[in-house]
């Protein structure tokens, strides 16, 4: 898979890019309309139409997108910095930054820009862009937040050009076409500190475009936690690589439009990264085809326990998921078999225990399974196991860790914080350490469901992957027990459990974007979508 960022191509995941107006043109507050890529204020939602316009309008043609820490990154700039003349890697992020933001103005010259410059080498990034654009024609302010420690050689540079040292933060901010966020990058700790809050706020509250310098400023580049007040931006333009923070929630949803600018730290960077995407490319190359061969046994068949005399229905959602996941044969077992053969005839249902239903190549059990027994017989069999929902209360550690082939554990927030002992704030307020633990803890492949789903692998050296393509419309009762069909319909078909949960995120998400076209969805739309999201990835 692809490594190397490409060169300023904007990668979008699930935000719209910023629209290029003029603040003339907006009245205050006002959200823009859709046109082009989408508004301007991060959504979680956006039409999809017409097929190929989506996948490349979310940058999922390409290949593999990959995240790296704070001290990874640090030590690959130190190396490159090494090699080149002095200041030469800032001024190339600077000039990556002039440039995107140039390319949101209707016109540069003329435009009022406005730089928030921390103490930081992340405000000599915007210092430097800011000269940039008074070079041609903008007129720039920078708003110095701790004047004494300003980037020294930004200034002067931005002096040069015709900027100047804002006298009223407040007055230039009110009248902002742009800002630019320097307070903090990768150096910045624990939210905003109490004299950035004011002006941040005000570059939020002023109809300006808010670009995020590297980062929005405030939130934890390592983990995607934010601990205080940040900078809600529309865009963010970032150096190098990404962050773990801009990929996920809750900073992820601060960043708006993420863009990447090529420095040339891609060759410096580690082959394994932090975090990774699948995009377009990578799903259709791990998507099961059968092969001429191929006969439905061959193909993986996938039991599914699931539903109960309390919810049919999670039998019938979970079966809709597991015939579109690409296993040649559903088996069911459980009291929702009149009506998951009402619904798929083309299921085989069994009695009661599991182990008498006939070979199956993985199990799914949990989606609305109540108190109903068989989480414990299943994880004697020898296939793997994904446990979801129901399934998932009280699991044992040593239950899981005891198996002879792989688990995938599908939580959404509240379960993995009853697994973890923690509060559910907590989990959705540290995501990725939240999976990482989890995993720890169950020596199996867990998969966080959310506003950013993430699949974190048994083995701890793995990347964990970030699902790129959620939308809120996702948040709807049953969706969840699609999922999990479908992840284990995957499993059965032959995908390791990190492929398996993160090309069903991918494919769930997609599908819900295909059927939603901005309007709610049902969990079983979201099933039926399932083939054309498939086909979607499929198509160059
Ligand atoms: N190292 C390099 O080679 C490059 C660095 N670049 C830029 O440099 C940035 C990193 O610069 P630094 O290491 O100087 O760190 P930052 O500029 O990100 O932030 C550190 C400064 O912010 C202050 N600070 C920390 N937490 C804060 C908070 N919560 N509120 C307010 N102030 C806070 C610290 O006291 C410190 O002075 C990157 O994010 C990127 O923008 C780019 O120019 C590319 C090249
Ligand atoms: N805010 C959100 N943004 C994106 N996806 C979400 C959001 N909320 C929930 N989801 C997704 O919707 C599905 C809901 O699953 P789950 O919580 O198990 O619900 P249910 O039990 O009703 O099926 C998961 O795939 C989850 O990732
Ligand atoms: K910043």
């Amino acid at each position: 898979m692809v490594r190397a960022p490409s060169c300023g191509r904007t990668e979008l995941l699930s935000r719209p890019a910023p629209r290029r107006i003029p603040r003339s043109a907006r009245s205050r507050g006002e959200q823009p309309g859709p046109a082009g890529a989408g508004g301007a204020r991060p959504a979680g939602v956006r039409n999809v139409t017409p097929r190929k316009r989506h996948a490349r309008s979310h940058g999922m043609l390409l290949s593999m997108r990959h995240a790296y820490s704070v001290d990874t990154v640090r030590a690959a700039e130190a190396e490159l910095m090494a090699e080149l003349p002095e200041g030469a890697l800032m001024q190339r992020a600077a000039a990556g930054l002039a440039a995107a933001v140039a390319g949101l103005l209707p016109r540069v010259s003329g435009a009022r820009v406005v730089l928030l410059v921390g103490s930081g080498d992340n405000g000599g990034d915007a210092l430097y862009a800011g000269a940039r654009l008074a070079r041609r024609g903008a007129g720039v302010s920078a708003v110095l937040l701790a004047p004494d420690r300003a980037h020294q050689g930004g200034l002067t540079a931005l002096r040069a050009a015709g900027g100047r040292v804002a006298e009223d933060p407040f007055g230039v901010l009110a009248v902002a076409d742009v800002v630019l966020d320097g307070i903090t990058g990768i150096g910045g700790h624990g939210g905003l500190r109490p004299d950035a809050v004011p002006v941040a706020r005000a570059a939020r509250g002023s109809g300006a475009t808010v670009v995020a310098v590297d980062l929005p400023s405030g939130v934890e580049a390592d983990t995607g936690e934010v601990r205080g007040e940040a900078v809600r931006a529309d865009a963010t333009v970032t150096f190098g690589t990404y962050k773990p923070g801009l990929l996920v929630d809750p900073a992820h949803e601060y960043a708006g439009a993420v863009r990447l600018v090529d420095i040339g730290l891609g060759p410096r960077l580690p082959s394994v990264p932090d975090l990774e995407a699948l995009q377009h490319a990578d799903v259709a190359r791990l998507l099961p085809v059968p092969a001429a061969e191929s006969d439905k046994y061959r193909r993986g068949v996938v039991g599914v326990v699931a539903g109960s005399a309390r919810y049919p229905g999670a039998a019938v959602l979970a079966v809709a998921g597991a015939v579109h996941g690409g296993a040649g044969a559903v088996r069911y077992v459980g009291p929702g078999a009149d009506a998951v053969i009402a619904r798929f005839p083309e299921v085989l249902v069994h009695g009661w225990p599991p182990s008498r239903a006939g070979r199956v190549q993985a199990w799914v059990i949990g989606p609305g399974l109540g108190d109903g027994p068989g989480v414990a017989e299943v994880l004697e069999s020898d296939v793997p196991v994904l446990v979801d929902a129901d399934g998932l209360r009280g699991l044992d550690p040593d239950a899981v860790r005891a198996r002879s082939a792989p688990t995938l554990l599908t939580p959404h927030a509240g379960e993995a914080a009853v697994l973890l002992g923690v509060d559910r704030g907590e989990v959705e307020g540290a995501r990725l350490g939240s999976v990482r633990a989890l995993a720890a803890k169950y020596g199996a492949t867990v998969l966080l469901k959310g506003s950013t789903t993430l699949v974190a692998d048994a083995d701890a050296r793995r990347p964990v992957r970030v699902n790129p393509t959620g939308t809120s419309w996702l948040a709807t009762a049953g969706s969840g027990d699609v999922l999990s069909g479908l992840a284990g319909s995957l499993l059965a078909a032959g995908l390791e459990p990190v492929d398996a949960g993160s090309v069903a995120a991918y494919l769930h998400g997609l599908a819900a974007r295909l059927a939603s076209q901005g309007a709610p969805v049902s969990a079983q739309d979201v099933a039926g979508a399932i083939p054309r999201a498939w086909g979607d990835t499929r198509t160059p």
